[in-house]
Order: C-alpha cells, then structure tokens, then sequence
C-alpha cells in the first residue's frame, strides 16, 4: 500500500548531527573493510553555535542540535558571516575525517544558512561555564550548556527506564490528582488554592471548589485507590510542598515516583520489591546496548568529565555531592548499588550504632531514640558506614504519618517505644532517596489513628472505603525525582537537574 501524504510527510524530522555522524563513520567503517576509500558523504545539519574560532582564512564551530553529539564546522570563504555564538544555523557540506583534535570527523562547509541570529557580547550562555546560581538565572537559556543539555537527556532516558521496569512487573502508570483536599503526610506543608478573589461587589462569588483545595503533596492515598483494583500501580507525577528549606536536597515543585503493591503480607517483602527496582532500573541503564542507554552513559560520562575541569577552577556548572568520590568513574557507583544487596537495618539499631559513632567523633547533634535522623546521620549512614544504599526500618510511630502500619513484632520487642512498619531508604552522597511503608489496612485501627491525628473521617471517607471493601495488606513508597537524577549524574543541587527549579523566593520564568 502506498503511504498516504500525512505519513510520507513524517519524514519531515531531518537527520540529528548525531545520526549524520553514526551514518558517516558507519559508511567510513563500511569502505574500509571493502578496502575502498570512503565516499564523502554530503549531509545537512541544523544547530546552535556553541563557540567559534576565526582565523584569517577559516572560521572553526562548535554547532550542537541538542541530539548528545556536536559537529565540528569548518568555514571557508564568505561561509562564515553571520555564524556567531548563540545563532541557530543550517549546514549544508561533507563529513570527511578531521584533521584537527578532539574529533573524528568534521563539516566542510559549501553553505550556511543563519536561521537566528544571536548577538555574541549580549548573549549570556558564553562557551567558558558559568557558575550554577548563574545558569539558574539564566534557565531558559541553560538548556543550551553542555551540562544541562546532558542532565536532561539522562533524567528523560532514567524516566523511560523506570516506566519499563513497571512494565515489565506489571504495574499500571496511573496519573494522580494534582489538586486536592487531601493533605497525606499531615505536616501542614501545602500550599493552598486561592478559589475565588474578592469581586468588585460585597457578594463574593461561591468557592469554585466546595471544601478548601490544594496541590499535592503526594499522590499516595489516591495511588492506593488504584491499587485495590489493579493490583500493582505508581505514578510519576508533581509534587509541591511549602516548606521554607533551602537546601541543595528541597525544590518547592518536585516530581515524585510513587508505587503501591497489593498482596504484600509484611515489610520485608515491600523492600524486596523496591530493592528489586532500584536495581533492575540500575542494571537497565549500565547493560542494555538500546540506543537511550549507549547515549546515557555518554552523557554520564560528559558530566562528569565537565565536573572535574571546573572543578579545577571556581563552582563551574557542575557543582558535585559533596562526599563524591573524585577518583570514581561516572558509573562507579551505579554498578556498586546494581550489583551489591542494600543493607538494612532497623531505626533502633541505626542510633545505637550512630549513638557510638557520636561517642567518638561528636555529630552536631546527637542521635536520639524518638527523634528524626538528621541529614549528618544519615550521611555517616549511607555514605561512611555502610557505604552504600541502607534502609532504615521501623521508625519511632510519633515521627510518621497515620497511615502507616505498627511494626512486626519483632522490630516492635527490640524498640523502647512503638514503631511503624516502614523505611527510609538512604544513599550516599543524597541521604533520604525515598520513603514507604506498609498502610494500615484495618478499619478499626486505621480509624483510631485518624482520629489521634485529628482527621475528619467525612473527609476521608473514601479512603476508609478502601478498609471497608476488600481491604489487602499493602505497601508502597515514594522517591524524590530530582534526588534520583542528581544521585545518577552526581549534580549535587535538586535545581540543576529540572528544568525551571522553584524554591521558597524564587519562582521566576
Ligand atoms: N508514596 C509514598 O510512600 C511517599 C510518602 N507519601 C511521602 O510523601 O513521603
């Protein structure tokens, strides 16, 4: 069957410089076992120039279309006017074998089209890197760094990853509401929707919504509806919490990556199910040859490479963790963490081990049965004593919300005081990287909880329905996006690695 015109006009997409490349040097590899000389191969490229260096008869320049490869242009003649840093051009030439450094093949130019313009001196992104908190001033515009164009690709190629490991154990992606009148980790860190301003009259128009509404914190309770039907679901979805933390670790819009289990008798058996993950996503990324692993590896490998040039210098772009091994390579510490079992350890057992560790050399603040582990142990934790991922079990019931189920009894006889059946799951470098727990499943008790929370049950009602209509023992949990992809690439600020970071004062663009 002939192609209809819509379908024929799908090839409209023209070759990425990173394919006219592959397709270069595979046709190079081709004439060279024939023991022929290679064909010069004539090949059209679109992009954003990213330096230019002009001499008296040549003008050499970086052009970057984004696709993971950059072709070096060489102009000659009248070539060259117009090609500036920042401009967006169109190529026409012949990819032959580079005589220069750095690359292997390079675009002999026969003609250059400028598509855009681009003033050099006013154009902010300049090929010298500039620091993080300038590109962040800059967002819009950062995207066209090697870094951040990198961090994007790897955080868009560890998405598809994770989709594929629910697939393949059969979990069903489930979007969950943004806005809500729900606030499921009860710390009062929401923000809230303004539903109606005062009008121009006395009579103010009736709230859009009938109960006061605002964004999510986590997609969780309403993941858990899903859940008892479809068995195993998770979501990718935004979160937003108004807390004022300015850490490198807190964005006030994050993503989050939520999955629930049903069938799941007891704790050990939902960190069986997120180990599985952690690492199957892990092994995804380090052994597949599909093109989205090849390239991420490559962009790996490039981030790293920018860190360590500025880090030679002043903060460039790549502002690393800042216990990250200086000597490891990129996927160092992916390996480790695909390959070795993560510990696991109860919270009781945590502080007395952080308890001797403080007796020795002092943390700033002491660990403490009953209280939150700070972000210090958790580092000493993950990155110091067990020098890998750990989780931490079984936390004190009066840190954790009301849903979350009392421990086993085992965990239980070992602590002073009661615990939930939960995990913090920690990693060097990041600390907290996600959290879950089994839910409290039983009516009665799940009721009970509520009210020592101060829940409405009109409010939650739906939630008890749950409870009330063939409950399952089930679990599940929750990871910082922008945590995973900064652990992954070892940028060390969550606001470098999403596209328009917002944090408490600062929601530009
Ligand atoms: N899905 C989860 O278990 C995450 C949890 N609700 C949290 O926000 O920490």
């Amino acid at each position: 069957m002939r192609p209809t015109r819509a379908l024929s006009r799908a090839n409209a997409l023209t070759p990425t410089v990173r394919a006219a490349l592959a397709s270069a040097s595979a046709q190079a590899d081709a004439a060279a076992d024939a023991a022929s000389a290679p064909g010069p191969s004539e090949t059209t490229v679109n992009g954003w120039v990213r330096s230019v260096r002009a001499h008296k008869n040549v003008a050499f320049a970086e052009v970057d279309d984004g696709s993971g490869a950059s072709v070096q242009a060489v102009l000659k003649g009248g070539t060259a006017d117009g090609i500036t840093l920042g401009a967006s051009v169109r190529l026409r030439g012949t990819l032959l074998p580079s005589r220069g450094r750095g690359q292997a093949l390079e675009l002999q130019v026969a003609e250059a089209a400028v598509l855009g313009p681009s003033d050099p001196d006013a154009y902010p992104i300049q090929k010298k890197a500039l620091p993080a908190p300038v590109l962040r001033e800059h967002a819009h515009l950062r995207f066209r760094t090697t870094q951040t164009a990198a961090v994007m690709r790897v955080r868009d190629a560890l998405a598809r990853d994770w989709h594929d490991w629910f697939e393949d154990h059969e979990f069903v992606h489930v979007h969950t509401p943004v806005l809500t009148s729900s606030d499921c980790e009860g710390a009062g860190e929401v923000f809230t929707i303004a539903q109606s301003l005062p009008g121009p009259t006395a009579d103010a128009p009736p709230p859009f919504f009938p109960r006061p509404t605002n964004l999510s914190v986590s997609g969780q309770l309403h993941l858990e509806a899903p859940t008892h039907a479809l068995g195993r679901a998770y979501t990718l979805s935004p979160a937003f919490r108004a807390e004022p933390s300015m850490t490198s670790r807190h964005l006030a819009e994050f993503y989050m990556l939520e999955a629930e289990v049903a069938f799941v008798d007891e704790l050990g058996g939902l960190l069986d199910v997120a180990e599985a993950a952690f690492r199957g996503v892990l092994s995804r990324l380090l052994a597949y040859d599909s093109r989205r692993a090849v390239r991420a590896r490559a962009d790996l490998t490039r981030i790293a490479e920018l860190a360590a040039v500025e880090g030679e210098g002043e903060g460039g772009e790549g502002e690393r963790h800042a216990d990250a091994d200086a000597d490891a390579g990129p996927l160092d510490h992916l390996l480790a963490a695909a390959t070795t079992p993560f510990a696991r350890i109860t919270y009781t057992d945590a502080v007395a081990l952080l308890a001797d560790e403080h007796a020795a050399v002092p943390f700033a603040h002491a660990p403490t049965w009953g209280d939150g582990l700070s972000s210090e142990h958790e580092k000493w934790l993950a990155g110091t004593h067990f020098n890998g991922p750990v989780f931490v079990t079984d936390y004190p019931a009066p840190l954790k919300p009301f849903y979350m189920l009392p421990s086993g009894p085992e965990a239980a006889s070992a602590a002073p005081g009661p615990t939930v059946a939960c995990f913090d799951l920690l990693f060097p470098g990041i600390g907290e990287m996600a959290g879950g727990s089994m839910r409290e499943h039983r009516l009665d008790e799940l009721r009970a909880r509520m009210a020592e929370h101060g829940l409405s049950e009109a409010e939650y009602d739906w939630y008890l329905d749950l409870r009330r209509f063939g409950s399952v023992a089930h679990g599940g949990w929750g990871m910082g996006w922008e945590r995973w992809v900064c652990w992954v690439t070892g940028v060390g600020n969550v606001r470098d690695v999403v596209a328009f970071p917002r944090w408490a004062g600062s929601c530009r663009f």
